[in-house]
């Protein structure tokens, strides 16, 4: 958590030691505490002191000094400001903070109240994890979440968690228990999340210590539910948010979220949404070990490649993957709205031509919501608004497509409304008025569209007309003083000047010239002079320059306001491009990969047919394997109890019967052959598990407390996919509590549940519990090897397997012929009925195998001669080998 990193005040100070600009230092340092403080200084910013140290470990940039204070050196690092972007960055991702301290006004004005004055400074902006809104700083295809965690006691504590995406100003808020913190905290993943001590405490109690790595404490009265409802009231003056509506803890985290905001961009006004409210039942819940079991977003190893959203992710913009990966960690839960979003892929897979010419019109409409966001921040350039007014036309272009079309399915027809709302006329002039190619930032000026401004053109022509200008009055110089090599040229210290050879120095010092030629310079061989003509035609360049640049500014500004005027149409806009997109993406990836359209209702159905696991599919085609489809019917609450040997499919089997109900949620096709889902309200997942260092938990624990989580908070709406629960202690343990838990699931919470274990004891439960049933994975042994069919059929499996794929792993033969001695003795001991079979385990009487019959090998070898297709050569290399397995044998 962040605490102030330079306890320095300027009060502590003696001041007369300490020069004024390190006393300006300190006084701002000390109002920003726990930030890096750039401080200004020319072309760079600096740090200083403690905030030098960190930074220049962190950024691995040089530590120097300057001057001193109390008697020691100064630490000092600086970052150019033209690469200063990079080094946020880093930064950033570190979990630091940063305060932007710029120089406030122009040092000529600060010479004026002395030489030892210091130009003026102030922080301009704080950057932190949260609060980003350069491209540059931002993950290019997922959102970037600010959160803030509200809590208030009575009894039971209640919580509320808000979070926005500054960059494109969505704002969220939820009503939440402390049971569902961890579920929704994982799913929204904020960059940084705001708290109070007593919240951050909840969460350690809660275990939750760690599920945010930057959290930064705010006092107690940032999370002030009256002061929370003022906040929003000035936020949104326009009346568009009624505080009253939320409840006062959603109140105290939106207040507290909105001030933060307003405190880091110092005082600009961000477009942030009127705040949605979710409800936590308004979504599939997947915790957070069921995301990384089926790792939805990221792979376990946390790549996104690899990932259930890197597959599925077909979309053409950054809005329509940001949109998926929203979508896919929150499926929904209500089969209308599912079917909504369904009817509309199926639409759009069934007129290809209209969703190819969508997807490529989407990928010539560039991100709406970010450049607004910037430029409602006064942070945006020409290029925003041009990237606007082509998202504009691109809108229009794909509004018109879509609205030719009869009998759109509703979301695509809601989607068509908002792209026809499109503001044209403002989209036109934005196009009209920025020239190609236009500057990131408008200070420089240049950016207008030639023949966009007739005042403008005018000005730009005077600044362009010098060179005329010049070399007609050059030509006048030269005649009127018959001076050949006279020259007018130009620089920094003199502007415009003449510049005569030093020989003809002397004609313009004499005579009546010296009234026109005032001399500024003698050089080795020439001498300078200027003229009042030259200094007028300065003033005059400089007025064009500066006339252009203000006409420009003023345009720019004027572009700017129509833009913000428009903000309302243009999220509708942005909203309805992301939507597209995800809907034109899933058709596409339906098309491509052969995924049908799920039947989605209230039943407790789950009946899959020919399903597949969408990332092994692809992996498996990429080497031109084929992956086999398999079904599943856990309809009505039924438990499939499945076992076969380690690789043979079963993970996959159990993932991709819970990736199909997510994507199916999630209003995706799913791959399979058929597929009826009644609305499930939780996936539970536990395939694959791991041990938890960083909480000091075991494999077994892990396991322990995320079973005991399931047990407890699972439905009758739930599916339950579980992965050899009890196998991380000894034998009969792990048997007891993997039976108890069966026996749970179905007897007292009955949901769809998937249940594999390599406990063949298991597979007698289904005698006895009615919606129990066995399954396997198919193998075939062929020639002593173990062949996976990976295939599900009815049945439990005869043995395991283990050695024989111990043995396709390359366990050393010795090793392998002892396990299978131990394994016949086990199951020799056990099938004669004696329960005490531990006892007198081979284990305990190990006795070194039998040498090798000495014939094995030369036998072998002899066996596969054909000495009538032999050369002589062959022959003799022949009788070398038999002799070399020979006295191999022997030395065993
Ligand atoms: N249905 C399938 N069709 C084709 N290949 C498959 C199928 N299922 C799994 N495989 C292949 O088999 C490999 C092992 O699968 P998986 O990890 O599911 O086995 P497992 O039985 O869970 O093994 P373990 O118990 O050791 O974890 C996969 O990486 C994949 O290459």
């Amino acid at each position: 958590m962040h605490q102030a990193l330079s306890p320095a005040r300027p009060d502590d100070e003696d001041t007369s030691t300490i020069t004024p600009m390190m006393a300006q230092f300190l006084e701002i340092k000390a109002i920003n505490p726990g930030y890096l403080l750039f401080y200004r200084m020319g072309d760079f910013y600096e740090l200083f002191f403690e905030d030098a140290e960190i930074a220049s470990g962190a950024l691995g940039i040089v530590l120097t000094k300057r001057g001193k204070h109390r008697g020691a050196d100064i630490p000092m690092c600086g970052v150019p400001i033209h690469a200063a972007n990079d080094y946020l960055n880093t930064l950033i991702r570190l979990g630091h903070r940063v305060a932007i301290c710029e120089q406030v006004e122009d040092p000529a004005e600060a010479r004026k109240r002395g030489s030892k004055s210091v130009v003026k400074r102030d922080v301009v902006r704080l950057v932190t994890p949260g609060t980003l809104t350069e491209d540059e700083l931002l993950p290019q295809r997922g959102p970037n979440h600010l959160a803030a965690l509200a809590m208030l006691r009575h009894g039971e504590a209640d919580f509320a968690l808000a979070w926005a995406d500054i960059s494109t100003g969505e704002m969220m808020v939820m009503d939440i228990t402390a049971a569902a913190l961890g579920d929704e905290l994982s799913r929204i993943a904020p960059a940084e999340l705001l708290l109070s001590e007593a919240a951050a405490e909840a969460l350690r109690a809660l275990g939750l210590g760690r599920a945010v790595a930057h959290m930064v404490l705010r006092p107690p009265e940032a999370f002030d539910s009256s002061q929370g409802a003022e906040t929003l009231k000035s936020a949104f003056a326009d009346g568009s948010v009624d505080p009253t509506a939320f409840s006062r803890a959603a109140r105290a985290a939106l207040g507290a979220l909105v001030a933060y905001v307003a405190e880091t961009q110092k005082g600009a006004a961000p477009a942030l949404r009127p705040p949605t409210q979710e409800r936590v039942s308004s979504h599939m819940a997947i915790d957070a070990a069921t995301r990384y079991s089926l790792e939805l977003v990221e792979t376990q190893r946390g790549q996104p490649k690899g990932s259930l959203l890197a597959e599925i992710d077909a979309c053409c913009t950054p809005a329509g993957s940001r949109l998926l990966a929203r979508r896919l960690v929150a499926p929904l839960t209500d089969a209308r709205a599912i079917n909504a979003r369904l009817d509309a892929v199926a639409r759009l897979l069934e007129t290809p031509a209209l969703t190819r010419a969508i997807r490529q019109g989407l990928r010539a409409a560039p991100d709406l919501m970010r450049p607004l966001t910037r430029l409602s921040l006064e942070r945006g350039g020409p290029r925003d608004l041009f990237a606007i007014g082509s998202a504009i036309r691109a809108a229009r272009d794909l509004g018109a497509a879509l609205s030719g079309e009869a009998r759109l399915p509703a979301d695509l027809s809601a989607i068509a409304e908002h792209l026809a709302a499109a503001p044209e006329a403002l989209g036109a002039e934005l196009l009209l008025a920025i020239g190609d190619n236009p500057p990131l930032l408008a200070r420089e000026g240049g950016f207008v569209a030639e023949g966009y401004d007739g005042a403008l053109d005018g000005e730009r022509a005077l600044a362009s007309e010098t060179r005329a200008v010049v070399a007609a009055l050059q030509a006048r110089l030269i005649e009127m003083t018959g001076v050949k090599a006279l020259k007018i040229r130009h620089n920094g210290v003199l502007g415009y000047y003449v510049e005569v050879p030093a020989s003809h120095g002397r004609t313009l010092l004499e005579g009546d010239f010296p009234d026109r030629f005032l001399h500024r310079q003698t050089m080795a061989n020439a001498m300078r002079f200027t003229t009042a003509e030259l200094s007028e035609l300065e003033g005059r360049i400089a007025r064009a320059h500066e006339a252009a640049l203000g006409l420009e500014m003023a345009i720019f500004a004027r572009l700017r306001e129509a833009v913000l005027m428009e903000t309302g149409a243009l999220r509708g806009v942005a909203d309805g491009l992301a939507a597209l997109d995800v809907a034109a993406g899933l058709a596409h990836l339906s098309a491509a990969r052969g995924y049908c359209r799920p039947e989605i209702d209230d039943s407790l159905a789950f009946a899959i047919e020919g399903g597949r696991h969408p990332v092994v599919e692809a992996m498996l085609g990429a080497e031109n394997r084929t992956f086999v489809a398999n079904d599943c019917d856990l309809s009505e609450g039924a438990l499939w109890l499945v076992t076969g040997p380690n690789m043979g499919g079963k993970s996959t089997f159990l993932r991709q019967n819970a990736v199909i109900a997510i994507l199916a949620q999630t209003g995706s096709f799913v791959p399979a052959a058929r597929a009826h889902i009644g609305v499930v309200d939780r996936v539970f997942s536990r395939v694959g598990a791991s041990d938890d260092i960083a909480h000091g938990r075991s494999t077994f624990m892990v396991e322990m407390v995320e079973t005991a989580a399931i047990l407890n908070r699972a439905t009758a709406r739930s599916l339950v996919v579980l992965d050899e629960i009890g196998r991380g202690t000894a034998t009969f343990d792990g048997l007891s509590i993997a039976w108890a838990c069966a026996e749970a699931l179905h007897d007292e919470t009955g949901c769809r549940a998937l249940f594999a274990t390599h406990f063949h004891e298991m597979t007698s439960l289904a005698r006895t519990l009615a919606r129990v049933s066995n399954h396997t994975m198919a193998v075939r042994e062929w020639e002593g090897d173990v062949v996976f069919l990976h295939e599900v059929k009815g049945g439990a499996a005869d043995r395991s397997y283990g050695i024989q794929v111990a043995r396709l792993a390359g366990m050393p033969d010795r090793v392998l012929k002892r396990a299978r001695l131990v394994l016949t003795t086990l199951e020799r001991r056990s099938s004669g009925g004696s329960g005490a079979v531990l006892d007198d385990l081979p284990l305990f009487a190990h006795q070194p195998p039998p040498p090798e019959p000495r014939t094995d090998m030369v036998q072998t070898l002899l066996d596969s001669l054909r000495p009538d297709e032999m050369s002589p050569r062959q022959a003799l290399d022949a009788l070398y080998d038999l002799k070399k397995a020979r006295d191999a044998a022997s030395r065993r």
